[in-house]
């Protein structure tokens, strides 16, 4: 068998033509939406605290946005390229579409290792990431929010840096700030729970009872480990994260019995990572992707269910809280072997529902409760899951398939209204 593609660009490329086939549009249409309208790749000079200049690249791509400003967070870490940046801002794209917020989609990276980096020079690169792109950012024109590798702090000094550069206060530039500072509730657990709502909804479509459900999760990052947290509250059972450490590359911890959410956090703020985690059996990420399992979620990075995965998978349902988690090959298998996949673009789109309530709540200057932020977005998620799986139903297609039918029509509609095509 020839190798399989692992560029996420084709792989995001190979899905939206997919849906432009199947509603038989213009040919015009693939042609925009193939490609992101802007990608700009910038050097970010960082003064490191030994007195000596690093150059970063980094990079933001604004793949469409004929419903609205580009959004989509920005990425720090060393596997970050151009065409992963390219890739997710496609997908960026088509997640606003499904739920419906008033967003094109946008992505950024930064090629590094923020682990490696003081507190002074993270500062100083985010900063830096600001100054190099601040003229292509605005509240109306292309917004960015936290992704791998960044975090609220991160957002506060882009916040900070675009206002100096610009003399205005404009706290809907970035979204996923401190709560301190136009933040909103929920936002930063509001990934891994929208997870767990549409793990939820899917389960019980499928009859699966999500109590005692037996779930695996790759992942214990900001969305991996707030969708342990929020499937646990379901009455779940969390028998296996996988992660990476340094030390170990990657690993995966099991207890049959369950793993607790508190518990390993715990021992994640203390340790950096779970490598020793006293209450688990320690297994290769192999033995993870082979578990039997009621839920699996990848929650970690693009490209984690190849082909040869897809082949060893037990689970009765795949939920991707990761961007790209699945190639287009292994996702073939998956809907051969009948396992049904929630897709990223509806799966992790919680994140950017919250974030497009903290932009209103900066617009309007009037800020909300958690409650208020919690039930408006499981509203939102139920919603956009029952309209995804009542055209899935009608046109006998996966869950993906009608993810994409559904928002590659809504942003085709309304490039015709404008005239692009
Ligand atoms: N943050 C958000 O709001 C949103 C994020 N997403 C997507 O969710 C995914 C995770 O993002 P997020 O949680 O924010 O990022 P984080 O940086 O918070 O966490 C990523 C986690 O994945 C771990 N990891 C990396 N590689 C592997 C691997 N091969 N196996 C197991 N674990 C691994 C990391 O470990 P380590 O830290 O040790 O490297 C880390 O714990 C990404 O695909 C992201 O694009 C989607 C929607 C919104
Ligand atoms: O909150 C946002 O604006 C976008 C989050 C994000 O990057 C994503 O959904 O992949």
């Amino acid at each position: 068998m020839s190798k399989e593609n692992l560029n996420p660009l084709e792989s995001a490329q190979r899905q939206v033509k997919a849906a432009c086939d199947a509603l038989k549009l213009e040919p015009a249409v693939y042609e925009i939406l193939k490609e992101p309208l802007r990608t700009i790749e910038i050097s970010i000079p960082v003064r490191m605290d030994d007195g000596t200049t690093k150059v970063f690249k980094g990079y933001r791509a604004v793949h469409n946005d004929a419903i609205g400003p580009g959004k989509g967070g920005v990425r720090f870490h060393p596997g970050v390229n151009i065409n992963e940046v390219k890739a997710l801002s496609v997908w960026m794209t088509f997640k606003c579409g499904v739920m419906g917020v008033p967003y094109g989609g946008g992505k950024g990276g930064v090629i590094v290792d923020p682990l490696s980096l003081s507190q002074g020079e993270l500062e100083r690169l985010s900063r830096g990431y600001i100054q190099g792109l601040y003229k292509y950012l605005g509240e109306k024109i292309d917004i960015p929010a936290p992704d791998v590798g960044t975090n609220g702090q991160v957002m506060a000094w882009m916040v900070d840096e675009y206002n100096k550069l610009t003399g205005q206060s404009s706290l809907g530039v970035v979204t996923g700030k401190p709560v301190a500072w136009g933040g909103s509730e929920g936002r930063n657990e509001a990934t891994g729970f929208g997870v767990s709502v549409i793990a939820r909804e899917a389960a019980k479509r499928l009859g699966i009872d999500i109590k005692g459900a037996k779930v695996a999760v790759q992942g214990f990052g900001n969305v991996g480990s707030y969708t342990v947290k929020n499937v646990q509250k379901q009455g779940a059972k969390i028998v296996a994260v996988g992660e990476w450490a340094p030390s170990v590359g990657t690993y995966a911890l099991y207890n049959e019995e369950g793993l607790d959410f508190e518990d390993m956090k715990a021992y994640m703020d203390e340790h950096k990572n779970l490598v020793d985690y006293p209450k688990a059996k320690q297994i290769s990420l192999d033995e993870f992707w082979e578990l039997e399992v009621d839920i699996l979620i990848p929650a970690a990075l693009e490209n984690a269910i190849t082909v040869e995965v897809a082949e060893k998978i037990n689970a009765k349902l795949i939920c991707e809280a990761a961007n790209g988690p699945t190639t287009p090959d292994a996702d073939e298998i998956l809907k051969k072997r009948g396992i049904p996949v929630t897709p990223d673009i509806l799966t992790n789109a919680g994140g950017v529902t919250v974030s497009y309530f903290e932009w209103v709540q900066n617009l309007y200057g009037y800020y909300w409760s958690e409650k208020e932020v919690e039930e408006k977005q499981e509203v939102e998620m139920v919603k956009a899951f029952n309209d995804i799986w009542a055209l899935k139903e009608k046109y006998d297609v996966t869950i993906r398939e009608a993810a994409y039918m559904l928002s590659v029509k809504k942003v085709a509609d309304v490039m015709k209204l404008r005239g692009w095509y």
